[in-house]
């Protein structure tokens, strides 16, 4: 049996097709999850997709941590179930406290969307470790708030202990701190990042295939426990 997971639809969403889609390309079976629904349907891991959930009003995410699916969401990671934010599903994530820091409006204030360098940094995730150490990526950049914000403090742990995940190269395009792109909980189950690797799966569409390790190392990280269950 496949390891199930859960795609996460809030009014707004737009890349949750795609998430879908990545996860089939990776052997996974990608399960519907609605918003207003607290229930899981027994997923084994759950991404947060992109898009602009209840319209970006007040902030990024900040209406959709409130989401019944949330609260669910929150639980299961507690727990240690893998859990992917992409774009306004990292905005989210760090919404509701999943991961710390916050992502404010680009530096020069305009919508950015372009094919972006990444380096891997991290490669011991649930949801990196396809990837060589060092790899640099080219995935799809589209966001009008990317700019990853923390303390001092809190950027300081994140990079004494490993858990910036991607960081961008060739150029930071939104003014990010220390070019973070992506990072991680402190268990390493839960990662967001701002570029979406569901749209680099496949050369003839988007700039590679560079995105399927993300679903790939989550498929890899859940089938021993598809095959025990
Ligand atoms: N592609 C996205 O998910 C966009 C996220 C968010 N609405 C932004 O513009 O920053």
């Amino acid at each position: 049996m496949s390891p199930r997971i859960g795609v996460i639809t809030f009014p707004g969403t737009l890349d949750d097709v795609d998430a879908a889609r990545a996860v089939r390309y990776a052997d996974g079976e990608a399960v519907s999850l609605w918003h207003a629904d607290a229930d899981l349907k027994g997923v084994d891991a759950v991404i947060v997709p992109g898009g602009f959930s209840y319209g970006d009003y007040l902030r990024c995410g900040a209406i959709a941590r409130f989401a019944p699916v949330m609260a669910s969401v929150v639980e299961a990671a507690a727990k240690g179930m893998p859990v992917l934010g992409i774009c306004n599903g990292f905005q989210i994530l760090c919404e509701a406290g999943l991961l710390p820091g916050a992502l404010v409006r680009n530096e020069k204030l305009h919508f950015v969307c372009r094919d972006q360098w990444l380096r891997v940094e991290n490669n011991a995730t649930a949801w990196s470790t396809r990837y060589d150490q060092g790899a640099e990526v080219l995935i799809p950049l589209k966001s009008g708030e990317g700019g990853y914000m923390a303390s001092q403090e809190t950027l300081d742990r994140l990079e004494g202990d490993g858990r910036v995940v991607f960081r961008y190269v060739g150029g930071n395009p939104n003014g990010s701190r220390n070019d973070i792109a992506g990072i991680t909980s402190e268990n390493g189950r839960v990662v967001g990042l701002m570029p979406h690797p569901e749209h680099a799966i496949d050369a003839l569409t988007g700039p590679s295939d560079d995105g399927l390790g993300v679903f790939f190392s989550a498929l890899d990280a859940l089938k021993p426990l598809a095959t025990t269950a």
